[in-house]
């Protein structure tokens, strides 16, 4: 086997279904706040598409580098580097259920997840949020990242404007938006996002990773080097 390997341990049983729920919002709308009472309450991975960005922007490589450059713009990621993080994420996790924060950021991100990975999210959660209090909270934020400055906060509301409205389109056409009001206090939005998890329809339309066709597969064995998809196993 492969050091490429390593991350995945084994623990997700053959034939396991996976849920997934997008959870998406203007910058600064309290996705990661929401995310992290949802895994709380509801035993959800929590897998936030920047925060995978940021530890791969560590890296001391050319594509290292390159995120961190397209990050520091409030540019996106091309879909193939943010779908083979996601993928190789879920697959190392074990768990059967994940949220998946910040993704996807356009209509591309969207089909390539759909080409590639090809599990329904069971619903989209979409925290909406005005820009003035986002902009409030991301300059109030001190964490430390290098993408909260008013020239990129500024980007990353154009991006969200442009390019992920119309994604939030698409799944409102398919029923699957849940729209909450993000300009409340985080305890009251998650009284709305909480009762939206509650009634997850638990019969809803799952699939295996041993499902996917054999393009797939080989894919995600390229990819990530992590699964043989067939049984779901090493
Ligand atoms: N409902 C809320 N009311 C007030 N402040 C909030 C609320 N939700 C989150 N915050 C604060 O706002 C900031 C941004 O929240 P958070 O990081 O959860 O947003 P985000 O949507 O994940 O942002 P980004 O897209 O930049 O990653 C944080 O400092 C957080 O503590
Ligand atoms: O699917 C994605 C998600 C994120 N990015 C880049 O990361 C930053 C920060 O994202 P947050 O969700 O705010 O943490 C975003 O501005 C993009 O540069 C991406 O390219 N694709
Ligand atoms: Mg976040």
């Amino acid at each position: 086997m492969a050091d490429a390997n390593k991350g995945y341990d084994g623990s997700m049983p053959p034939g396991k279904k996976l849920k997934i729920v997008f959870v998406i919002g203007g910058p600064g709308s309290g996705k990661g706040t929401q995310c992290s009472k949802i895994v709380n309450q509801f035993g959800f991975t929590h897998l936030s598409a920047g925060d995978l960005l940021r530890q791969e922007a560590k890296s001391n490589t050319e594509q290292g580098t390159m995120i961190k450059n397209l990050m520091h713009e409030g540019k996106l990621v091309s879909s193939e580097i943010i779908v083979r993080l996601l993928l190789k994420a879920i697959l190392a996790s074990g768990n059967d259920k994940f949220l998946i924060d910040g993704f996807p950021r356009h209509e591309e991100n969207r089909r390539a997840y759909e080409k590639i990975v090809n599990i329904d999210p069971e619903f989209v959660l979409l925290i909406d949020c005005s820009r003035e209090e986002m902009e409030r909270r991301i300059l109030h934020r001190n964490q430390g990242r290098d993408d909260d400055n008013v020239d990129t906060i500024r980007r990353r509301f154009e991006v969200f404007q442009e390019s992920t409205l119309p994604v939030i389109q698409h799944y409102e056409k398919m029923g699957k938006l849940r729209r909450v009001d993000g300009n409340r206090q985080p305890d009251m939005v998650f009284e709305d996002v909480k009762a939206i998890f509650a009634q997850m329809n638990t019969q809803g339309r799952n699939v295996t990773i041993a499902q996917t066709n054999p393009f797939k597969r080989w894919f995600l064995h390229l990819c990530c080097g992590c699964f043989d998809v067939q049984d779901g196993r090493n």
